[in-house]
């Protein structure tokens, strides 16, 4: 007999992504520029993050029956945000957990986590940051999130509701990070099937209370944004949502080339942005364009908001003589001329 359905689902989930690792590994150029070419590059390792709830609890259980097959070691990393009391012991607890899955090399690797941008953001901040340094000391080819489809429709919602255009509606990449690190097998599978994984493979889990306390949008969302909207909409919601996200990924991957290359067509000899030729422009491809300088003169990209380049805009769109236009980073918006000058200072 075969494995239980959740079971099948995860492990194929997490065997395409390690696939995928393999091919790569075997594409890139050797480590050793004139190594002999018969010396085989030693196997990748692949390391879970894992924080001990049911999602990432199923990827380590499935990382842990997959790689072994394909030659690929596999570790884990569980971050200590410190947040609650006790949270060292259950770190350990995690690490114990990962090493009776056969995990090896497994960190537990504490954080502090500040205040910028507020808790959630902060406390990712510093779990991403505490990933990149266990990936690198270790030499990790990956390191595995357990996001699922839920997770990403939660995310789309998120950045519907910030109302900030279709880059904030694509969601969490499959593959992101730096030389694409991460990995996210489960983008496209239900919490409820990582959850019914654990179960049936009797995997212990751990809540996270953070995740039902209303004190965060996401768990309001999670609590009863997505059941109110399920209710009302049917089932399906959570899958179409993921589908947005891919589908808007793609658009705002098109806008952002198109306006890569208008961007060069729309400055003069001296570099400076020609307000006529931006007019000319299609409205997303100038609002692009304009985001584009804004970062180039020192804006920083976490931090300049739809709403700053909207008002940008209006210098090529509405023009009325009006002001220079604050953006963040000390740069500033001025037409000047039939010329949209953007710099610092
Ligand atoms: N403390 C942590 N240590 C290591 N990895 C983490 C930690 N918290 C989250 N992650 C990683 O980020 C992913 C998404 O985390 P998030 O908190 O959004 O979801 P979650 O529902 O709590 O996930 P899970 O059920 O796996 O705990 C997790 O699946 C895991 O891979």
């Amino acid at each position: 007999m075969g494995p239980h359905p959740a079971v099948a689902a995860i492990r194929l989930a997490v065997r395409r992504v390690l696939h995928d690792l393999l091919t790569e590994h075997h594409r890139a150029p050797a480590a050793v520029p004139h190594a002999p070419s018969h010396e085989q590059p030693p196997p990748p390792l692949v390391l879970v993050a894992c924080s001990g709830g049911a999602d990432s609890m199923a990827l380590a259980s499935a990382l842990a029956f997959e790689s072994p097959k394909l030659g690929i070691r596999a570790g884990g990393v569980t971050v200590d945000h410190g947040l609650q009391p006790g949270s060292d012991a259950r770190a350990e607890e995690v690490v114990q957990r990962l090493r009776e899955l056969g995990l090896d090399p497994v960190d537990s690797v504490a954080v502090t986590v500040g205040r910028a941008g507020g808790p959630e953001a902060a406390a990712r901040d510093a779990r991403y940051a505490a990933l990149d340094t266990a990936a690198e000391r270790h030499g990790a080819a990956a390191v595995l999130l357990g996001h699922t489809r839920d997770d990403q429709a939660e995310t789309v919602l998120l950045g519907l509701a910030r109302g900030s255009g279709i880059r904030s509606l694509s969601g969490m990449a499959a593959v992101s990070g730096a030389g694409g690190r991460y990995r996210r097998p489960f983008l496209e599978l239900d919490r409820q099937t990582a959850r019914k994984a654990c179960m049936v493979q009797s995997l212990p889990v751990w809540d996270d209370p953070h995740n039902a306390d209303p004190a965060y949008t996401r768990s309001r969302l999670r609590q009863e944004g997505l059941p109110a909207l399920e209710k009302a909409l049917g089932k399906g919601v959570v899958e179409a949502l993921a589908r947005t996200a891919r589908l808007s990924r793609d658009d705002a991957d098109a806008l952002d080339s198109w306006a890569g290359q208008a961007e060069a067509t729309v400055r003069d000899a001296a570099g400076l942005l020609e307000c006529a030729k931006l007019y000319a422009l299609p409205p997303a491809v100038r609002r692009r364009v304009l985001r584009r300088a804004a970062i180039a003169a020192g804006a920083p990209a976490g931090s300049l908001f739809a709403r700053h380049i909207e008002e940008v805009d209006r210098l090529i769109t509405g023009w009325r003589g009006q002001g220079a236009i604050n953006l963040p980073g000390k740069v500033v918006a001025r037409r000047q001329g039939g010329r949209l000058v953007i710099r610092q200072g």
